[in-house]
């Protein structure tokens, strides 16, 4: 298919992500518009494992972004790669909220969206992948309403430990939608992203993080908080008993305790029937200005994988998770920088 690059939607921390119309479609067999997320050799292999783990996953789920195909091109000399994908016109829930200005979606929208999450992470479980990057900035909002889970870059089958290129243990996902385990002991199981959607729906509600951290203060500060200790995400006061239960079920810090997506889906904050009034169809006209750059503060590491950090075959030895938390502070003291939105982490 020859396709036509359009402008851009969406920066990630391993590519961007552009409009592209397809230029000789006779067949009809692509969308008049989709999105196509485009990396230069360093995103390669994010993007090949996307692709991977959406052919695998299959289109039988209406709650995952539908992978059209890939490409490659050579623009300005360089070598990019293309994976294209069905265009939510609406942008991410990150997006979404971010036009809010701090204030949260009601309620009855926050239980329909958290439904289709759940769908969707039930069907990545049962074929027995976990997300890994869970979060606002990958859940997408379509023109009919539908809302869906994307960006599989970090997804991984549920079990498989991912050693870094010296042999050591990675630590990826963005810290303020960290599991305890994933933390602690560098588990990454389907457990993982249950904290991780308990996180997303604090946000939905309260137009803020569910982690509270001081601007400006050490992400390792955050993990510890995490790991260690009693202290769970905040959940908004004003929030319904159903609603309450359920992040407390999300936020068992446990991971064998605590309850998985196909258990979520029969709690009552999203079991019950909701009438669609308080939807908007509204097809929000993208502009220039609305794109956004992830991460946006410097504890929205998207997908951040730390290299520092992967001399993991000492944290994988720890017993304590006091000791594993110590240890990365220890060794991965990261130097990291704030350019426009951008957060470097080396
Ligand atoms: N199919 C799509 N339709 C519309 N917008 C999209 C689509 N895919 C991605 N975007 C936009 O582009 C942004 C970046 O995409 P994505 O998160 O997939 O990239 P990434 O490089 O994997 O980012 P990261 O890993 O840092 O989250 C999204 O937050 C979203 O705003």
């Amino acid at each position: 298919m020859e396709w036509v690059r359009g402008e851009t939607i969406g920066y990630g921390t391993f590519s961007t992500v552009t409009l592209a119309t397809p230029a000789n479609d006779v067949s009809g067999a692509f969308p008049q518009v989709m999105a196509v997320k485009s990396a230069d050799s360093h995103g390669a292999a994010s993007l090949a494992n996307e692709k991977w783990v959406l052919d695998t996953l299959g289109d039988d789920c209406d709650e995952i972004v539908r992978c059209l195909g890939e490409d490659r091109t050579v623009e300005n000399g360089e070598e990019m790669h293309n994976l294209f994908l069905e265009f939510a016109s609406r942008g991410s829930l990150a997006s979404h909220l971010k036009k809010l200005n701090g204030e949260g979606l009601p309620e009855s929208t926050v239980r329909r969206h958290t439904g289709s999450v759940l769908r969707g992470l039930r069907y990545i479980h049962a074929k027995g992948f976990a997300h890994c990057d869970l979060k606002l900035g990958n859940i997408l909002l379509f023109g009919d309403g539908a809302v869906k889970i994307a960006d599989f870059g970090l997804a991984k089958r549920a079990g498989e430990v991912t050693a870094s290129v010296d042999g050591g243990v990675q630590i990826r996902g963005t810290p303020l939608y960290m599991a305890p385990e994933s933390v602690n002991d560098n588990e990454y199981g389907s457990e993982a992203d249950v904290p991780a959607l308990g996180c997303a729906v604090v946000e939905m509600l309260s137009g803020k993080t569910a982690w509270s951290f001081k601007e400006g203060s050490h992400f390792m500060s955050l993990l510890i908080r995490i790991g260690v200790g009693d202290e769970l995400p905040r959940i908004p006061e004003d929030l319904s008993e159903q609603g309450r239960d359920f992040l407390t079920k999300c936020f068992v810090k446990d991971p064998k305790k605590r309850w998985t997506a196909e258990m979520l889906l029969n709690h009552p904050f999203v079991a019950v029937d909701l009438d669609h009034d308080d939807f908007e169809e509204v097809d929000i006209q993208l502009k220039t200005e609305e794109v956004f750059a992830s991460p946006r503060c410097p504890f929205e590491f998207s997908s951040w994988v730390s290299a520092s950090s992967d001399s993991g075959t000492q944290c994988h030895t720890l017993e304590a998770p006091e000791e594993r938390v110590a240890t990365l502070a220890a060794v991965s003291i990261p130097d990291w920088s704030v350019t426009n939105n951008w957060v470097i982490v080396r």
